[in-house]
């Protein structure tokens, strides 16, 4: 699915009026339909619902669901906001026909007009929705105040008001809603972590815009689904044997954070390779053999580095930011020319020296936190211009980023791809190891760069989701996720 623009956005409702064929007013009735069978069907129906609406087609919206909900006998009164315009069609339209079953209408011209509004409301809010062109000031910001303060349940119409599609709202007046029903498809602000506090819970309701605007459409960002990802799983032919799927090498651990390589370990392990080898310091070499029966080992300290004959390469999980470390670092960037994984504190030493980013062999993939990131680029003003940056980055050097968090971006060659699966119970140290050891597992396999990282990142949220059948998120380790990965790709297969 695509994260389209408010134009894009704009071009797909007439799209799908003229191509569907269906009206306007009737595709914002059906809109609205699915509104209130939402809110029904969720319970979230109070004795006293007020419904705020703008003199948009969001504010049209918030009319229909109103004469919706009055003609269920569920009682609504409506505030719509003053701001001069007359209003578009749909919401002119709308309003006449709300005005024939209730006189409970009511213009907001100043403070002065704003209802009382408490915790035992139902407020929802229809004031902005796509078209938003500009921060809201005084009137508008001042009912956003008022509603916000309220403490009442709030439902949010497509997104909450105040909130720009795709580029950051930050420090400007937004509904803080509890729920968004967003039409059709998320939305970019609906992605980033510095507006979760405005959203609140998304659903994303199915209004039927046609589907076939989308082949006929590009955007940067959009969002990895189930089918593309399990059409990408190589088959394990029958006659195959374990060198098919690639000898992979995994620089891992240290003194203190072993713990780190042996998961980076486990997991490789669990997705697919063939071999694997795990570069560890020489006192460490017995946690690692007694605990590991299938993975090889080389000792850290010794002299001859050769990276001839792996598959693949993964760096960086617990290894620390030392001399020594930065000196394999080097290492690995003048003897192997094939794409490695690196994260952690690798990606911290590349970060210290980054005119050694020049160097990275075509294809690696780099896998920072934002923290990391911005230790290897700088910092960003908001987490739009972050993912932003991630992208021009990913025309500017051949290689695949992964930007960690809640929705992970893969951005490469100009495009972004956002990652759905994995939940919150993923926050945990080890978490970030695991994925290491899956990359490069993938990639040992023959994987492309890009696939194995779309491949790597969806499993990995998907073995912490299948996880939750046994466990909570407090209590899930990335030790119980590790075991899941099975489970994830049989769930694929499914
Ligand atoms: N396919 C779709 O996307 C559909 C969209 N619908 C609704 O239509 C909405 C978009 O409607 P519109 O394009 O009319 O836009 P909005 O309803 O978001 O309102 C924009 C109006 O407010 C004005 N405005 C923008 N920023 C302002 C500001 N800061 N202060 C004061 N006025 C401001 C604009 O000039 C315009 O008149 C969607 O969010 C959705 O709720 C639905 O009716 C169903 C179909
Ligand atoms: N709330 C969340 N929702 C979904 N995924 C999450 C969430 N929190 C963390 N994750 C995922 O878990 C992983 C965490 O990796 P990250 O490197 O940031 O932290 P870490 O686990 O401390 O790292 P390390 O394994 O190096 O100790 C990332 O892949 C991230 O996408
Ligand atoms: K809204």
């Amino acid at each position: 699915m695509l994260l389209l623009s408010p134009q894009q956005i704009q071009q797909w409702d007439a799209y799908t009026i003229l191509h569907e064929p269906i009206s306007s007013i009737d595709l914002m009735e059906r809109a609205a339909r699915h509104c209130v069978d939402w809110i029904i069907s969720n319970d979230h129906i109070r004795t006293s619902i007020k419904i705020f609406c703008g003199k948009g087609n969001n504010g049209g919206d918030g009319l229909a669901i109103a004469r919706l909900l009055l003609q269920q006998q569920i009682p609504a009164t409506v505030y719509i906001l003053e701001f001069g315009a007359k209003g578009t069609d749909d919401f002119q339209l709308n309003l006449q026909r709300l005005h024939s079953l209730t006189k409970d209408i009511h213009f907001i011209q100043s403070p002065d007009f704003f209802p009382p509004v408490g915790k035992e409301d139902l407020v929802i809010d229809a004031l902005f929705g796509s078209g938003l062109n500009r921060p809201l000031q005084d009137l508008n910001a001042a009912i956003v105040q008022h509603i916000n303060q309220s403490g009442a349940r709030i439902i949010a119409i497509d997104v909450p008001s105040g909130l720009f599609l795709d580029k950051s709202a930050k420090g400007n007046p937004v509904v803080t809603a509890n729920y968004t029903l967003t039409f059709q498809s998320l939305k970019l602000c609906l992605m980033v972590a510095e507006n979760a506090r405005y959203f609140g819970e998304v659903a994303v309701l199915d209004i039927g815009l046609h589907p076939l605007f989308l082949q006929e459409t590009e955007a940067t960002f959009s969002l990895l689904s189930k089918e593309e990802i399990a059409r990408g799983i190589k088959p394990r032919p029958g006659f195959s044997h374990k060198g098919t799927y690639g000898h992979a090498l995994l620089i891992a651990g240290n003194t203190g954070k072993m713990g780190a390589a042996l998961l980076a370990a486990k997991a490789c392990l669990r997705s697919g390779v063939g071999l694997l080898t795990v570069n560890v310091p020489k006192n460490e070499l017995p946690i690692l053999q007694t605990s590991l029966h299938e993975a090889m080992a080389t000792i850290r300290e010794e002299e001859d580095h050769s990276y001839d004959g792996y598959a693949s390469i993964g760096i960086g999980p617990g290894i620390g930011t030392a001399g020594s470390s930065e000196a394999i670092v080097r290492n690995l960037l003048e003897n192997y020319a094939k794409p490695v994984v690196w994260d952690a504190d690798a990606v911290t030493i590349l970060g210290k020296n980054k005119q050694w980013l020049e160097q990275l062999s075509p294809g690696s993939i780099l896998t920072p936190h934002p923290k990391e990131f911005e230790r290897l680029f700088g910092a960003s003003d908001n987490d739009f211009d972050r993912l932003n940056k991630a992208i021009e980055l990913s025309k500017q050097y051949p290689l695949v980023i992964v930007l960690k968090g809640h929705y992970t971006l893969i951005a490469f060659n100009g495009k972004g791809w956002f990652n759905t699966t994995g939940n919150a119970g993923m926050a945990k140290g080890g978490s970030g190891d695991m994925l290491t050891g899956m990359l490069t597992a993938l990639l040992a396999q023959g994987y492309t760069p890009l696939q194995a990282t779309v491949t790597g990142v969806y499993l990995h949220g998907l073995s912490a989701d299948l996880t939750l059948e046994e466990q909570s998120m407090e209590s899930m380790l990335p030790s119980d996720t590790i075991e899941n990965i099975g489970k994830a790709f049989l769930f694929l297969k499914e």
